[in-house]
């Protein structure tokens, strides 16, 4: 009677051989083990590593498995063939059977599952020559065969996508073919191959009076081979080397000057490009006229009017006439009287103080952000937001007006309809939800890290600071608008609330001084929030969250990448691997030293390279469903 939980199966670990556990696998339902995922009511995912399954996989299990996108029988002590029926399971994307006692040939029918994109057959006992079926693997990019007893020579296979191959310490002889030679030289050691990545070169009808053949394993007895160099030979490798070495000082020399004159150059890079991002000639919305050829007349009350701290909308007009400014030319589409007329509701409370969405009498509706705590002089404030109300930029909510008194400070933004991605992945996770494919989270990723990078270029000090997943807003497209850009250095540390913490680069200690690098390490962790639909550490209220960087990194230790994953995320299995490539990049942008973090322009490419490959993909799924509706018609 197998329990359907975790500790029913440890307890299994070391009495039940793999025969009675598979046997019941197909008679339950597993779905809610750890190691089982289930779509339905059927297995996508079947993970079982190190559970002491032994003796023979039996024929009749996989039959009833065809929905598999990943096994993982890893580090168990099956024995003999694998059984013919893991044909049936033409889903299959990643199959680990590495670390057992598996024998026979690599039999032909396992070449049927053409879209296998990760193969471990490392450590075990397959005999028999590495098969030219291994071509039909297209989408392959990890092949792991070492430590077998495959024998014979490795055929010239054309597998394009191949990123990992090791084929060390089996009994392979002959030349490694040209497309396997970038490989590492560890990936071919313990054979008796010959030629690159290898020091020993394969000795030819040209070359085998003059090139030195160390033995291999095998001839290790017949010393006769051994040829000593000619003279000419060595010549010419004194000299290569000699030439090699001055050209490394050379351009070592070039890079360190290169460095040094941009140091002089970047001094005040922040101040010039202040001046750079102020729009000349803005004039402040009292003195412009309206319609009626009558000034504007706005006091500070505005502010407390819209909020509702009180004082009504008839105070507004007081002393003081401080003006709402506003950027661009062409946003003036609605005035301030419009937006004290307008109704008023709370968005919610933040970081620099609270929102609000204002409803215009025409029908525009804007956000409004009421600012708290703000330390700095009324001069530095001018300046520093219209630094803010001056970048443009598609992936950036664009700062549309400004209002400043020595009470209030009011911004006034566009209002982003879709609300912001930490609401969409944490909200209503009732019936009614918007599910978030992979479409619209890669290009969520993909147009927040566009609009980071665009602050980051606007100097080298220049930062966003706050980036969390209620920072980035959406609009009716799912596009993603980074907000709140430019605000750090607005406000006091104190009112810093510890719901960016889980956000937050371990070696910050002053939030208004968060580096570029600091910005990609939270970036990171949104990717992961993004992709595992957990939310980091104190992110919600109420709820304590997960510190997503050490958390993945944990599973993914263990080889249980799909684990991590959101569900909603894993029916799209044609783009596991750029899934997994986008938590790689969120892994690295979390990582804790902040050199070792990527810059977010290397982020946005990665970003982008991933997306055209997932269309890619897509637009393979397609043809294959013409094929395969082409065939059922004929
Ligand atoms: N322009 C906008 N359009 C739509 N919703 C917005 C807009 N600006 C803010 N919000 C929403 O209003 C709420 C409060 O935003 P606010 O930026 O004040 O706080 P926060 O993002 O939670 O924290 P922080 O201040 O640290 O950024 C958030 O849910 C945010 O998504």
């Amino acid at each position: 009677d197998l329990a359907a939980d975790r500790a029913a199966l440890v307890s299994l670990r070391s009495s039940v051989g793999g025969r009675t556990l598979f046997w019941n696998i197909t008679q339950l339902s597993p779905c809610s083990w750890a190691g089982v995922t289930c779509e339905g009511n059927r297995v996508v995912v079947l993970r079982l590593p190190g559970v002491a399954l032994s003796g023979q996989l039996p024929t009749g299990i996989f039959a009833n498995l065809t929905q598999l996108h990943t096994l993982s029988l890893r580090l168990n002590a099956l024995t003999g063939e694998l059984p013919s029926d893991l044909a049936a399971c033409a889903n299959l994307r990643n199959l680990y059977l590495q670390g057992n006692l598996l024998s026979g040939e690599i039999p032909e029918f396992l070449f049927s599952l053409r879209d296998l994109v990760r193969l471990n057959l490392g450590e075990n006992n397959f005999t028999g020559e590495i098969s030219a079926g291994f071509q039909n693997f297209t989408r392959l990019r990890t092949l792991y065969l070492e430590n077998n007893r495959l024998s014979g020579s490795i055929p010239d296979l054309k597998l394009e996508k191949l990123e990992q191959f090791n084929v060390s310490n089996n009994v392979l002889n002959g030349s490694i073919p040209e497309r396997f030679k970038a490989f590492d030289s560890s990936s071919f050691l313990g054979n008796s191959l010959c030629g690159k990545p290898l020091a020993n070169a394969c000795i030819t009808a040209e070359n085998s009076s003059s090139i030195v053949v160390p033995s291999s394993p095998t001839d290790s007895g017949n010393g006769s081979k051994r040829k000593k160099l000619s003279g000419g030979a060595i010549a010419g490798i004194v000299i290569g080397s000699v030439i090699g070495f001055f050209l490394i000082v050379l351009i070592l020399m070039f890079l360190c000057r290169k460095k040094g004159s941009k140091k002089s150059r970047s001094i005040d890079i922040a101040s010039i490009k202040q001046q750079e991002l102020v729009i000349p000639g803005e004039k402040p919305i009292g003195e412009l006229e309206n319609a009626n050829g009558n000034g504007y007349s706005v006091a500070a009350a505005a502010a407390a009017a819209m909020v509702g701290n009180g004082k009504g909308v008839g105070e507004v007009n007081g002393a003081g006439a401080k003006k709402l400014v506003f950027f661009g030319k062409a946003s003036r589409v609605f005035d301030l009287e419009d937006l004290l007329r307008a109704s008023a509701e709370v968005l919610g409370k933040g970081t620099f103080g609270t929102a609000y969405k204002a409803v215009l009498e025409v029908g525009t509706i804007v956000a409004v952000k009421r600012l708290k705590d703000v330390t700095i002089s009324d001069r530095e404030f001018k300046e520093k937001i219209e630094m803010v109300g001056a970048v443009d930029q598609e992936n950036l909510v664009p700062l549309r007006a400004y209002y400043y008194s020595r009470d209030e400070k009011l911004l006034v933004y566009d209002y982003m309809p879709m609300g912001s991605l930490s609401a969409l992945l944490h909200g209503n996770k009732g019936a009614g939800r918007t599910p978030l494919n992979w479409e619209i989270r890669s290009g969520i990723a993909l147009g927040a890290a566009r609009g980071i990078q665009y602050l980051h270029s606007q100097g080298p000090n220049v930062s966003h600071g706050n980036i969390k997943s209620s920072n980035i807003l959406l609009t009716q497209n799912y596009e993603a608008r980074v907000s709140d850009f430019g605000l750090a250095h607005l406000v006091g540390p104190s009112s810093t609330p510890n719901r960016v913490a889980g956000y937050r680069a371990p070696e910050v200690t002053d939030p208004r001084r968060v580096s570029q690098k600091a910005d990609v390490y939270s970036f990171g962790v949104l990717l992961l929030e993004l992709l595992t639909g957990k939310p980091p550490t104190h992110a919600l209220l109420n709820e304590e969250g997960v510190d997503l960087p050490r958390w993945v990194q944990s599973i993914v230790r263990e080889e249980w990448t799909s684990e991590v994953f959101d569900l909603e995320l894993l029916r799209y299995q044609n783009v596991e691997e750029e899934m997994v490539q986008l938590l790689q990049l969120g892994i690295d942008c979390a990582a804790q030293y902040p050199d070792n973090r990527p810059s977010m322009s290397e982020v946005t490419s990665r970003i982008e390279e991933l997306c055209r490959s997932s269309q890619r993909e897509e637009q393979d799924l397609q043809l294959d469903v013409v094929d395969v509706d082409d065939n059922s018609s004929r």
